[in-house]
């Protein structure tokens, strides 16, 4: 049922939490069913029911080492100073590394310690221990044994010790179908060569990239021009064609912006606005069961609302915990003056001053997207607070693995400098 919509200045998360509560309980976020894949194609895939090793590994006993099977009881006593000699096929066997060992034969001897005699014995200067250099039945797997649990994401590691366990298909959770319905009439596709007033379709992209890399299938529609019949259409068909839509732009007040009566027309809107700067004009609605959401348009923004609320939808959709954010503790650089009532994303640059670490605020506007291309992590400026002042320890939320960028700090690979001055 559609009711009346108007832009609210909500915190954000209680807008999350009404979301997911809904999803909840129509059922999206509950188990989906699980599809078999091959295992060749599974990286990053969630399992959906636990996987056992169909046969050990090794499966039978194996040489470790090139060199040569030998019976150890019949090598005690050779030393360097009496030296044993073994007959070639009957008492020592040839082998390489991977071998079968032959049967009734207990160890194995590296080739670099054996010499061989006329073809006809390999020489020894020292005994075999029962065992040694060889790889018993299921050193590394035992057939039967839980390689991976239910709702794990598949590492390239764990592929290996499936093929490696026999096990040639697994099921998995679906990944989300995500569709990105870029709209405006100003939008054309990226060209170099753009007539004043046309606008380069990049969020799509960038879109898209985030989707993937959480988990998610992305799938990038046509552009679609600001005309209300026509969005339906398009949102009616990526309804039927994805678990998510993401409707990108015409979330706010202009006079072509659609997404919210037409969500409201046919589902319903739980949110239209938070209290976030960027990302204010964000709708969360449902339709036929399924979450869609009007990101809007400016490329901070956009990116910034997938993440708070596409990505947990993503992740929950998986079957999995979104990660938590990786952070460190830095100093600002300069002051950062915040309007109250809304939560601000600063984005920042880190650089290494002595033993600490200094945020540099970057462009703040909604529309630069390589602010944000170039930044480290984001500076959350709490809802009621006005601001930080210069030289205030903050967190920051990372938007680098935080190893690579602590090394890169600590090693000087970064030269660029801020105009700073803390003392
Ligand atoms: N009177 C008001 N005006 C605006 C308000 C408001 O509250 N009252 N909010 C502002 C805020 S905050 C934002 S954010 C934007 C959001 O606008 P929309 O979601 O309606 O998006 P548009 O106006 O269509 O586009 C904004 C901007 O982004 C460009 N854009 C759109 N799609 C793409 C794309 N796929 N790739 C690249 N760039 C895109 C678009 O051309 C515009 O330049 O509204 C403020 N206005
Ligand atoms: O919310 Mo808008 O995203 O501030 O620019």
């Amino acid at each position: 049922m559609a009711r009346k919509v108007f832009v609210t200045s909500r915190p954000w998360q209680e807008a999350l939490e009404e979301f997911l509560g809904s999803l909840r309980s129509n059922g999206y976020l509950a188990g989906l069913p699980a599809e078999e894949i091959d295992v060749t194609r599974a990286l990053g895939r969630v399992t959906a029911a636990p996987v056992y090793a169909a046969i050990s590994s090794p499966h039978y006993p194996a040489a470790a080492m090139d060199g040569i099977a030998v019976r150890a009881e019949k090598t005690f006593g050779a030393s360097e100073g009496e030296p044993l000699e073994l007959a070639l096929d009957r008492e020592a066997v040839l082998v390489d590394t991977g071998d079968p060992l032959p049967e009734g034969f207990d160890a194995v001897i590296m080739i670099e310690e054996v010499t061989f005699k006329d073809k006809v014995a390999a020489v020894i200067r020292r005994p075999a221990v029962p065992g040694q250099n060889i790889r018993p039945v299921g050193e590394d797997i035992t057939a039967g044994e839980l390689l991976v649990p239910a709702g794990q994401a598949l590492t390239p590691y764990d592929l290996g010790g499936l093929l490696s366990a026999g096990v040639t298909m697994v099921a998995v959770r679906p990944r989300p179908r995500v569709a990105i319905l870029p709209t405006g009439t100003e939008l054309v596709p990226p060209n170099p060569n753009p007539a004043p007033g046309q606008i380069l379709e990049s969020n799509g992209t960038m879109l898209a990239g985030l989707v993937t890399r959480w988990g998610g299938e992305p799938r990038v529609y046509p552009i679609t021009p600001d005309d209300y019949q026509l969005l339906k259409e398009r949102l009616l068909q990526a309804l039927a064609e994805s678990d998510l839509v993401l409707i990108n732009a015409g979330s706010s007040a202009g006079r072509e912006d659609y997404t919210a009566r037409l969500v409201a027309e046919l589902g319903q809107v739980l949110t239209h606005g938070v209290a976030t700067r960027p990302g204010k004009p964000v709708i969360l609605g449902i339709v036929e069961d399924k979450p869609v959401i009007g990101v809007p348009g400016y490329p901070v923004s956009a990116a910034l609302c997938a993440e708070l609320f596409a990505r947990p939808v993503i992740y929950y959709r998986q079957g999995l915990e979104p990660p938590r954010r990786e952070r460190v503790q830095a100093v600002l650089a300069r002051k950062i003056y915040s309007p109250l009532g809304r939560e601000e994303f600063v984005r920042v640059r880190l650089e290494r001053e002595r033993d600490r670490l200094v945020a540099i605020p970057t462009s703040r506007g909604a529309g630069t997207i390589m602010a944000l291309a170039r930044a480290d992590g984001i500076v959350v400026v709490p809802r009621l607070a006005e601001g930080f002042a210069a030289g205030q320890e903050v967190t920051v939320y990372l938007l680098r693995p935080r190893e690579t960028l602590l090394e890169e700090l600590h090693t000087g690979a970064r030269t660029i400098k801020g105009s700073y001055n803390l003392e």
